[in-house]
C-alpha cells in the first residue's frame, strides 16, 4: 500500500504533506501568474438548494474558474460545514449520500464528540496542547470520528492569489455556527496572527489534511486537481509521531476522518499519528516536518544514538528494496514466502504499527502465490485486522484480503508466482 499515493503533483511550488504544511510555499506566492481579484456581486445569497449550500459572497476568480464559499449551516446535525470550491463541485457534493441521507450520522457513536471516555485534551510539555488516552486501548478501538470545519479545493491554491485566498478564508470561517467556528479559531498556529484572516490561514497551514477527491466529486474538467485541503478541528489536536499509536483514514461516504488505535495503547499515553509517510529514513522525515510545520522531531525514533538511527535506516531501504520485488510480477522477480516474513519482521523492527497491514498484505499474497493457502490466510486475516484499523473497512488492500481469505484458491493470486517462473523456465528451455 502507498499511504502516499493520493497526493497531487504539486509540481515545483508547493508541499506535498500529508497534513497541514505551507502550501503556497515560504514565499508565500501563488503558482499561477499575475491577475487580479474579480468580486462577483450577481453572485450574493443564491441558494443552490434548500437544503444545503448557502451560497455567499465574495467569489473569486483569477481568469479562469470561478470559486465561492459555500456554507451548509446545518450539516451533521447542525454543527456545520464550509467549502471554497466550483458551482460543479459544490453541486456534486450536495447530491452525495451524506446531502441526501444525514440521518446516517444517527448510527455513528461518538461522532464529532468534544470529550470523551477514551481521551482528553490536555497540554503536553514542547508540543503544545495533545490528546492524552484515558483507559487502555486495543488495536482497532475507535477513538473519535469527526466531520470537517473547512474543505478548500486544491485548485483555489492554484488559480487565486494568496490575497484572494486569504479574504475567502477568513469570510468562510464566519458562516460556520458559532460553536464550531469558537472550536476552529482555538486550534494552533505555528506562531502568532496579526488579524482575522491571517489568523485562519495560520490555523489552516498548521492543521489541515489532505483529502482525496475519490469518492467526493468526480473529476471532470482538464486540469481539475484531485485534493481537498481540510480541518478537521479535534482530530488536529493530535500531536505527530514518527512511530505513531493511532492512524486515521478518510470516508468519503459519510464525511468523517476516523482515527483508531493501531497498537495497545496504555491510559495516560500520549495518542499520536503521523503527519508524513512513516516509511522514510531519519533526515528525510525531519526535513519535512520541518519545512512543513517548523518543529525539530524528537520522538523516540528521531532521538536515537548514530548506532541505532544507521540501523532503523537501512531496514527502511530493506522495505523499499523489497516493495520493488513484491510489486514485479515477473518471473524474474524474487519475492518469495520467506521475504514476505522478512518484510512482516523489519515493519515489527520498525514498530510500523500504522503500515503493518501492508507487510502482511505482501505476505499473504507471497504464501498464496506459492501455494500455501493456510499460512497465507493467516497474514490476510492479520491484514485485516490492522487494515480496518488504519485503512478503514474500503481500503484496497482490506478488500482484497477479504477476498482471499473467502477462497484462497479462487484469489488471483493462487499459485500465481509458481505458475508465471514455471512459464519462464519452460521459456528457458524451449
Ligand atoms: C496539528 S497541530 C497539533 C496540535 C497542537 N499541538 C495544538 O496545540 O493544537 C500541529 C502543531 O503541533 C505541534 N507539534 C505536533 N507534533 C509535535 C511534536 N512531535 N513535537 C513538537 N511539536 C509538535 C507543532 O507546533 C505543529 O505545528
Amino acid at each position: 500500500k502507498e499511504p502516499l499515493s493520493h497526493l497531487p503533483d504539486f509540481g515545483s511550488c508547493k508541499s506535498s504533506s500529508l497534513i497541514g504544511g505551507d502550501i503556497l510555499g515560504s514565499e508565500g506566492g501563488a503558482c499561477l501568474p499575475g491577475g487580479g481579484a474579480i468580486l462577483l456581486e450577481e453572485a450574493n445569497q443564491t441558494v443552490l438548494t434548500p437544503a444545503s449550500w448557502r451560497f455567499s459572497k465574495p467569489c473569486m476568480e483569477n481568469g479562469k474558474r470561478e470559486f465561492c464559499i459555500y456554507s451548509a449551516p446545518d450539516f451533521a446535525n447542525g454543527r456545520g460545514l464550509m467549502m471554497l470550491t466550483t458551482a460543479r463541485r459544490a453541486g456534486e457534493v450536495e447530491r452525495s449520500r451524506i446531502f441526501r441521507e444525514p440521518e446516517i450520522y444517527a448510527e455513528m457513536t461518538n461522532l464529532n464528540a468534544e470529550t470523551s471516555d477514551r481521551w482528553r485534551i490536555e497540554a503536553v510539555p514542547g508540543k503544545g496542547m495533545g490528546l492524552i488516552a484515558t483507559r487502555n486501548l486495543q488495536v482497532g478501538d475507535h477513538i473519535m470520528s469527526t466531520t470537517p470545519s473547512v474543505m478548500i479545493d486544491y485548485d483555489v491554491f492554484y488559480e487565486l492569489e494568496p490575497s484572494q485566498i486569504h479574504q475567502m478564508q477568513g469570510e468562510g470561517i464566519n458562516y460556520l455556527p458559532e460553536r464550531h467556528r469558537n472550536i476552529f479559531m482555538n486550534l494552533s498556529t505555528h506562531d502568532g496572527a496579526e488579524d482575522h484572516n491571517s489568523r485562519v490561514n495560520k490555523i489552516i497551514l498548521t492543521n489541515a489534511f489532505d483529502i482525496d477527491n475519490t469518492g467526493v466529486v468526480e473529476k471532470q474538467e482538464e486540469g481539475e486537481r484531485e485534493s481537498w485541503y481540510t480541518v478537521f478541528p479535534e482530530i488536529s489536536r493530535m500531536n505527530h509521531d514518527c512511530r505513531p499509536n493511532a492512524d486515521y483514514y478518510f470516508d468519503s461516504e459519510t464525511f468523517t476522518h476516523n482515527i483508531h488505535a493501531v497498537r495497545p495503547i496504555a491510559a495516560g499515553e500520549e495518542i499520536t499519528v503521523s503527519y508524513i509517510d512513516p516509511v522514510q529514513a531519519r533526515a528525510e522525515r525531519q526535513q519535512r516536518l520541518d519545512t512543513s510545520w517548523h518543529f525539530p522531531c524528537s520522538c523516540s525514533l528521531c532521538a536515537q544514538n548514530a548506532h541505532a538511527t544507521a540501523a532503523s535506516d537501512a531496514r527502511i531501504a530493506q522495505i523499499e528494496q523489497l516493495r520493488r520485488q513484491f510489486r514485479d510480477y515477473e518471473p524474474s522477480s524474487q519475492a518469495t514466502p520467506g521475504m514476505g516474513e522478512l518484510m512482516v519482521s523489519l515493519f515489527e523492527q520498525e514498530r510500523l504499527w500504522s503500515s503493518m497491514y501492508e507487510a502482511y498484505t505482501y505476505a499473504a499474497l507471497e504464501y498464496n502465490g506459492a501455494g500455501e493457502p493456510w499460512i497465507a490466510s493467516k497474514y490476510a486475516r492479520l491484514a485485516i485486522q490492522h487494515g480496518l484499523a488504519a485503512g478503514g473497512p474500503k481500503d484496497s488492500d482490506v478488500l482484497a484480503m477479504q477476498d482471499l481469505v473467502r477462497d484462497p484458491w479462487a484469489h488471483w493470486s493462487w499459485m500465481l508466482r509458481t505458475k508465471r517462473r514455471m512459464n519462464w523456465n519452460s521459456n528457458v528451455e524451449a
